[in-house]
C-alpha cells in the first residue's frame, strides 16, 4: 500500500535528485558525459558525501542542485520544489535556502569580513541594522567574530573559510553545499573545518551535501556517501557500511588509500619468500562488528590450501564504530589464492591487495 500524500510528503528527501544528464561539447566537437543518469537522496538533517576522482562530475552534480548548471534531462527536487520548473525570479529566491561554500573561499579582497558576509544580504535587500545583527550573529557563530573589520588577505586559509561559510549561512539557508570545501586547507585545519560544519549542522538543523576527493572527509563526517564515476554513482550507502563491505573496484581503492594498511619494509623484507609455483601476497581485511576473523581465515587456509599469515591488525572508527583491520601474508598457488580472495568477497569481507607503495611509504 503507498502511503498517504501527507506521510509521503513528510517524509520527502531535502534533496532529491532524478535521472540527471548533463553533457559537454569540448573542442573538436568530442562530447563529455559530466553527468549520466544520477539519481540521489539526501535526507533532511544529513551530512552526505559525494567522492570521486578528479573529472567524475562531481562539480557539476553539486552546481545542479542550485542550477548554477542546468541539467540536459533529470529533476531537481530541493525541500520538496521542482526547481527545473521556477521562474527565474522565483529561483533566486529559492536560492537562499541553499547555502554554497567554494574550495578557494571566493571573498571580495576589497572588502572586509564583515562586509563579505553581508554581501549575500545586501543583494536580498535586507536593511543595514538587521543586516549588521546577522552578520555578528554569525561570525560568532563560526568563531571569528574579533576579526570582522579585516580583510581576508589578513587571514589565514582556514579563517577565510570560516567567513566563506559564515557567508553562506547569512541568509539562514537550511542547506549547504560544500565544494572541495577543505580540499585547500592543511590537515589540521581540514580536521577544524569539519568539526565546524558538523557542530553548524547540529546546532542549525541543516542538511549538508559535500563534494569531495579525499575518502578521509568522508569518514570524518558523512553520515552516507556516493562514490561517482565518470558521471555516473558506482556505490552509495552508510559510511560505515561502504567502507567495512565496499561493493565497486574504485570504491576500493579510495579506502585503501584511506586507511591503507602501512607494513614497515623491514617487516616486509623478513616474511619468508613464497616457494616452488607458489606466490606470496599481501593482503589487507576489513571487517565490522563481531566477526570471527580468526575463524574465517583459518577455513580459508584449510579449504584452499593457502598458508595465511597475520602481520598485524589494527582497530579504527567511522562515526563512533569500531571496525577491524588486519594485514595477512598469503601464500599459494595463485589460482588457489584468487579462490580465496573471491570466497572472502562473497562473505562480505573487504580484502584488498596492499600495494607496493603503501609499503614503501610506510
Ligand atoms: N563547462 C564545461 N565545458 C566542457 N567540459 C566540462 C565543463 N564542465 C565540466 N566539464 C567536463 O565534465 C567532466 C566532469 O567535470 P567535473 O568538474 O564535474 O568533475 P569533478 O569530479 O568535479 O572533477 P574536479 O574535481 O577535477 O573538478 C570533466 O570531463 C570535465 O572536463
Amino acid at each position: 500500500m503507498s502511503a498517504s500524500p501527507a506521510a509521503s510528503a513528510q517524509a520527502e528527501a531535502a534533496i532529491r535528485l532524478h535521472g540527471l544528464k548533463r553533457h559537454f561539447t569540448g573542442r573538436g566537437g568530442v562530447a563529455t558525459r559530466a553527468l549520466d543518469g544520477v539519481s540521489l537522496e539526501v535526507a533532511a538533517g544529513e551530512i552526505f558525501g559525494i567522492v570521486g576522482r578528479s573529472g567524475a562530475g562531481k562539480s557539476t552534480l553539486i552546481r545542479c542542485v542550485n542550477l548554477l548548471e542546468r541539467p540536459d534531462e533529470g529533476e531537481v527536487r530541493v525541500l520538496g520544489e521542482e526547481l527545473m520548473a521556477l521562474s527565474d525570479s522565483a529561483l533566486r529566491e529559492r536560492r537562499r535556502g541553499i547555502g554554497m561554500v567554494f574550495q578557494h573561499f571566493n571573498l571580495l579582497a576589497s572588502r572586509s569580513v564583515a562586509d563579505n558576509v553581508a554581501f549575500p544580504l545586501e543583494i536580498a535587500g535586507m536593511p543595514a541594522v538587521e543586516r549588521g545583527r546577522r552578520v555578528d550573529e554569525v561570525l560568532a557563530l563560526v568563531g571569528l567574530a574579533e576579526k570582522a573589520k579585516a580583510y581576508p588577505a589578513q587571514l589565514s586559509g582556514g579563517q577565510k573559510q570560516r567567513v566563506g561559510i559564515a557567508r553562506a549561512l547569512a541568509p539562514r539557508p537550511r542547506i549547504l553545499l560544500c565544494d572541495e570545501a577543505t580540499s585547500a586547507l592543511d590537515p589540521e585545519t581540514t580536521q577544524e573545518i569539519l568539526a565546524l560544519i558538523r557542530r553548524l549542522r547540529d546546532q542549525l538543523d541543516l542538511t549538508v551535501l559535500l563534494i569531495t576527493h579525499e575518502m578521509a572527509v568522508v569518514k570524518e563526517i558523512c553520515d552516507r556517501v556516493a562514490v561517482m564515476e565518470r558521471g555516473q554513482v558506482v556505490e552509495e550507502g552508510r559510511v560505515f557500511d561502504v567502507f567495512t563491505r565496499p561493493s565497486h573496484p574504485t570504491t576500493r581503492r579510495f579506502i585503501a588509500d584511506t586507511i591503507g594498511h602501512s607494513i614497515p619494509p623491514g617487516t616486509v623484507a623478513r616474511l619468508p619468500a613464497a616457494g616452488a609455483g607458489e606466490e606470496r601476497r599481501l593482503l589487507q581485511v576489513l571487517f565490522a562488528g563481531p566477526h570471527s576473523t580468526r575463524s574465517v581465515i583459518s577455513e580459508a587456509s584449510r579449504r584452499f590450501g593457502l598458508d595465511l599469515n597475520i602481520i598485524s591488525g589494527r582497530i579504527d572508527e567511522i562515526a563512533g564504530e569500531p571496525f577491524g583491520l588486519m594485514a595477512l601474508a598469503a601464500y599459494g598457488a595463485p589460482d588457489r589464492i584468487e579462490a580465496a580472495l573471491a570466497w572472502f568477497a562473497e562473505l562480505g569481507l573487504a580484502v584488498t591487495p596492499i600495494a607496493n607503495d603503501t609499503l614503501e611509504a610506510a
